[in-house]
């Protein structure tokens, strides 16, 4: 079985998969190195054979999180590394290293899935788009803050917006004008993301009529669904990206 790995700025998405047929066997989101072994380790009946990884984090944090999976479960780990042109992708960055290496995977993942153009709106920690066109040329794309960083710039420099994270939850079951602090914050961080996947579909449009897919991946897609219903959510597009940057047999 094959350890996956994405790990964002915030948090590290694994899934253990089988060799032979990429069924997934288990998976989770965890916030620590040490809480991503424990929870590996905890699974019964598993024997890793291999380990792939996509990191946003610093070379060192990467590099002691493969010291870490080496000790633990001794197994390489194989990390994807930038490329200037891959499955019929072509990098649309000046300096194609300076890409964030989820950005590239999903772009990958997206247009093997949609043999097409294709929009990739990936809602994390940042919110960030990628286009590419038809013939694999990967057009670049645009990067802003994610409803964490919206919400927590507005804690941090205001000093009335407090509000715990219960509360966060239940203000967004509507998006109707909020009438508490929390509603007002949180539903309009929501409309912000929402504009800004809206955006991104005129961009599209512009570029290619109607002649193009648009993929949803990250943790907050469901919060912008409703918002561009053409979309296919697929949460594991870095990891689609993966498997054919890092293929393992
Ligand atoms: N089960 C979950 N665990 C943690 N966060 C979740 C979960 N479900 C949804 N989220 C939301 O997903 C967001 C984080 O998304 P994601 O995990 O894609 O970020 P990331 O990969 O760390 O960031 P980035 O990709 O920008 O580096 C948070 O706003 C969080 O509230
Ligand atoms: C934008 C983030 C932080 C999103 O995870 C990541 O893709 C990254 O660190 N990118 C490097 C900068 C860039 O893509 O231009
Ligand atoms: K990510």
């Amino acid at each position: 079985m094959i350890l996956e790995l994405d790990c964002g700025n915030s948090f590290i998405k694994w899934r253990v998969i089988h060799v032979t047929d990429a069924a997934i066997e288990s998976g989770g989101i965890v916030d620590s190195d040490q809480a991503l072994v424990a929870e590996v380790a905890a699974l019964a009946s598993v024997r890793l054979t291999g380990c792939r990884i996509v990191s946003v984090r610093s070379e060192d944090e990467t590099d002691a999180l493969c010291a870490l999976i080496s000790r633990a479960f001794a197994v390489q780990a194989l990390v994807a590394h930038p490329a200037r042109e891959m499955a019929g992708v072509r990098n649309g960055y000046d300096d194609y290293q300076r890409l964030g290496m989820d950005r590239w995977l999903a772009a990958l993942g997206a247009f093997h899935l949609a043999r097409g153009a294709c929009l990739v709106i990936d809602l994390g920690t940042a919110a960030k788009a990628d286009f590419v066109a038809a013939d694999g040329e990967h057009l670049g794309g645009y990067i802003c803050p994610g409803m964490p960083l919206m919400r927590s710039q507005l804690r941090t420099h205001t000093r009335r917006i407090r509000y715990d994270d219960a509360s966060a939850e239940r203000a967004l079951t509507s998006l109707a004008p909020g009438r508490s602090t929390v509603e007002a914050v949180e539903r309009g961080c929501v409309l912000m993301l929402q504009g800004f996947a809206r955006t991104q579909l005129d961009q599209a449009r512009a570029l290619w009529g109607e002649d193009f897919a648009v993929f949803l991946t990250g943790g907050d897609a469901p919060l912008v669904r409703e918002a561009v219903p053409q979309a296919r959510v697929v949460p594991d597009l870095v990891f689609v990206g993966l498997a054919m940057a890092c293929p393992l047999d």
